[in-house]
C-alpha cells in the first residue's frame, strides 16, 4: 500500500518566529503557509525540519538549528524539559509567557465578539503544587520507566526531577519504580494516579496484569514503607480494588470531609483549589440562599458554598457523586447538601428546574456545557458563575448566555498548571 505524503515531511527551511500560538507552540509564516514549532519562542530565527501537518492543514516544524536567539529565551530550570510532555513553555521569560496565558482568553473571547475588557489579571499558582498526577509507567528489561509521556508520543520519559509536582508526590516515583519491577511483566505499561490528600498519599495503579499474591504483599508492604493512605489497583476502566489502606483519604472542603474515589477528579492543587472557591464565593451574593452546583465532582464547591445557602449538586459520574453523598450526610451540614445523579448532556437541567435557583455554578470538563447552556440561558436565575478548563469551550458557552440576556462581569484566569497551555477560568454572570 502506498503511503499518502506528507506536504512538507522532511524539507528543511528557514524561519522566523514571531508568536505563539494556543497550544503553546512558536508560529511562523513560511511560503507553505503558517508553520507551528514546538520549544520556539517569539523572536527566534530557526532552521527547521517540516516534520507533517497539524490538523486544519498547517504545518509542523522540528527545529534544527537555532540560528537566531529570541531575547524572549531563558535556561528551562528542568533537565527533562524538551522531550518532556509535562511541560511546553519552560524556555519563556516569565512575563512574556504570563502575557501569552492572560492572552489566551481574551482572543478567544473577542473570537465570539465577546469583551475582552472583562478578562482581569491572570492569578498563577507556584510550580511544585501539583498534588494530582498521571503517571505513565513502563517495564523494558529490568528498568521501569516512570514520569511523563513525551510529547506527541507513547515514549516515557523516566523522570530524575520534576519542577510541578509535589515533594511528596515525586519521592514516590523511586520506590514506586521497584514494586512495578517485581509486578509488570516485559514490555507492560501501566498508570499511576497520585493524589496528595490531608491523610496521605491515594495511589491508583492501573495495569493489565491483576497482581499475584506475592505482588500484593510487596504492594501492601510499600503502601506501609511510603505511609500512603490508600493503594488500589484497576484494570483500565474497571472498578478500583483497594489493595491497602492504611487511613481513609480525606480532603475538606468548606466544613465537609470528603473521602475521594480512587483516582476520582480533584483541583491539580491546593492553593489553585483556595483560589477558585474563594473567586466562586465572592461572586455569590449573600442574599443567594438556593444553590446548583452542576458538574459537582465530590464537591468542592458545593461544600464550599454551603453555609448559609443550601447547594444541590448534580453530577454524571456515579463513584464522585457517592462521595459526595457520603459527606454530605455529615451532622455539621445539617442538610445543607444534595446530591443528584444526572448526565447534564443527555439530560440536562431544564429552565424551569434551574428558575428555582439564586445562583447557578458550573465546571464541565473540558468540552465545555455544550447541552446545558442553553437551558441556562432561558433561565432567570440572576447569577451564573462559570469555572472552566478551556478557554475556547468556554468562549463558546459564554456566547450563548450573553445572546441569552446575561451580562459578563468578570473573567479571572488562574493558572493552575504552569508552564504549559492549559488554563482555567472563573467567569461571572448577572441577569
Ligand atoms: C472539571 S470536573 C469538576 C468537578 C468539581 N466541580 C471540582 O471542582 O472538583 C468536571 C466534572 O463533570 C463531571 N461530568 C462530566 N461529564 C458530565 C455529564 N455529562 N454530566 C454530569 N457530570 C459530568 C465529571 O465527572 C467531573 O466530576
Amino acid at each position: 500500500m502506498r503511503r499518502r505524503a506528507r506536504p512538507g515531511g522532511g524539507r528543511q527551511i528557514d524561519v522566523s518566529v514571531t508568536e505563539l500560538g494556543a497550544r503553546g507552540d512558536g508560529v511562523a509564516k513560511s511560503v507553505d503557509g503558517l508553520v507551528f514549532v514546538p520549544l520556539s519562542a517569539p523572536g527566534d530565527r530557526l532552521r527547521l525540519r517540516l516534520a507533517g501537518e497539524k490538523r486544519g492543514g498547517a504545518l509542523r516544524g522540528e527545529i534544527l538549528e537555532v540560528l537566531e536567539e529570541s531575547p524572549l529565551r531563558i535556561e528551562p530550570p528542568c533537565p527533562h524539559f524538551g522531550p518532556c510532555g509535562g511541560c511546553q513553555l519552560q524556555h519563556l521569560e516569565a512575563k512574556a509567557y504570563s502575557d501569552w496565558k492572560q492572552h489566551l482568553v481574551s482572543t478567544h473571547l473577542m473570537r465570539h465578539g465577546l469583551d475582552a475588557a472583562r478578562v482581569e489579571p491572570l492569578v498563577q499558582v507556584a510550580p511544585g503544587s501539583r498534588r494530582r498526577a498521571v503517571f505513565a509507567a513502563r517495564r523494558q528489561g529490568q528498568r521501569v520507566s516512570l514520569g511523563f509521556h513525551e510529547a506527541r508520543s507513547h515514549s516515557i520519559v523516566d523522570l530524575e526531577a520534576c519542577l510541578l509536582v509535589t515533594g511528596t508526590l515525586f519521592r514516590l516515583l523511586a520506590p514506586l519504580r521497584a514494586v512495578l519491577l517485581g509486578w509488570l511483566p516485559d514490555g507492560a505499561a501501566a498508570q499511576a494516579v497520585v493524589a496528595e490528600t490531608e491523610t496521605g498519599v491515594d495511589l491508583l495503579i492501573e495495569t493489565e496484569t491483576a497482581p499475584g499474591l506475592e505482588t500484593r504483599e510487596a504492594l501492601a508492604a510499600f503502601a506501609a514503607t511510603q505511609n500512603l493512605a490508600r493503594l488500589s489497583w484497576c484494570r483500565k476502566g474497571d472498578v478500583p480494588e483497594p489493595l491497602a489502606q492504611l487511613r481513609l483519604p480525606r480532603l475538606t472542603f468548606g466544613c465537609a470531609q470528603v473521602v475521594p474515589p480512587p483516582g476520582g477528579f480533584l483541583q491539580p492543587s491546593r492553593e489553585g483549589e483556595t483560589a477558585l472557591v474563594e473567586l466562586v464565593r465572592g461572586a455569590i451574593p449573600a442574599s443567594a440562599l438556593r444553590l446548583a452546583d452542576l458538574y459537582a465532582g465530590i464537591g468542592t464547591f458545593a461544600f464550599s458554598l454551603a453555609d448559609p445557602a443550601r447547594v444541590l449538586a448534580y453530577e454524571g459520574d456515579p463513584e464522585a457523586l457517592a462521595a459526595l453523598e457520603t459527606a454530605a450526610r455529615q451532622p455539621a451540614l445539617r442538610g445543607r447538601v444534595a446530591g443528584e445523579r444526572r448526565d447534564l448532556d443527555r439530560q440536562p437541567l431544564r429552565a424551569e428546574e434551574l428558575d428555582v435557583f439564586d445562583a447557578v455554578v458550573f465546571d464541565p470538563p473540558r468540552a465545555g456545557a455544550g447541552a446545558q447552556v442553553p437551558h441556562i440561558a432561558q433561565s432567570i436565575v440572576p447569577t451564573v458563575v462559570a469555572i472552566s478548563c478551556n478557554p475556547a469551550s468556554f468562549a463558546r458557552d459564554a456566547r450563548i448566555l450573553i445572546d441569552g440576556g446575561y451580562c459578563l462581569q468578570r473573567v479571572v484566569p488562574l493558572d493552575q498548571f504552569p508552564w504549559s497551555s492549559h488554563l482555567e477560568l472563573v467567569a461571572v454572570f448577572r441577569r
